[in-house]
């Protein structure tokens, strides 16, 4: 079993509702995104997936959010998806899967808010 990781970074801002402290006010991070997909067999030229396919492809997605204020957009403009790191990792785990190649398999999205702290989503 082959696993790839790429990372890409998008900036935006956003606000944590129904929260107690001071990430309930506006502010913004840049997030890092991490990507890993797994699978069995090699092309001719010993690559799962060209890293630069992989990385196309979360930049196209994380695009979406890039300088926005996450909190306007579906699916973070409603109360029971708070834009936390979480319902990031999620959300783009399930954009990823929906557009990965039938041959690969998504294997974890974790984003990470700041460089200590981050949250994972994988489907078990
Ligand atoms: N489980 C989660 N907890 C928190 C999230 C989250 O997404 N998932 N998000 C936040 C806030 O967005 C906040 O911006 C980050 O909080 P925090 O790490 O406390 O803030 P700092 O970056 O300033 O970290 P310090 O280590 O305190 O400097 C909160 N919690
Ligand atoms: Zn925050």
């Amino acid at each position: 079993m082959y696993r790839l990781t790429v990372i890409k970074r998008f900036a935006a801002a956003h606000r944590l509702i129904n929260y107690r402290g001071q990430c309930s006010r506006l502010h913004g991070h840049t997030w890092t995104v991490e990507v890993s997909v797994q699978g069995e067999q090699l092309d001719a030229n010993g690559m799962l997936v060209d890293f630069r396919d992989l990385k196309e492809m979360v930049a196209r997605l994380i695009g979406e959010l890039d300088h926005s204020y996450l909190n306007e957009l579906p699916p973070f403009n409603t109360p029971d998806h708070n834009p936390t790191a979480e319902n990031l990792a999620s959300y783009l785990f399930r954009q990823l899967k929906a557009r990965l190649h039938p041959a690969l398999t998504l294997n974890e999205v974790r984003v990470w808010e700041s460089p200590d702290a981050c949250a994972s989503y994988r489907e078990e």
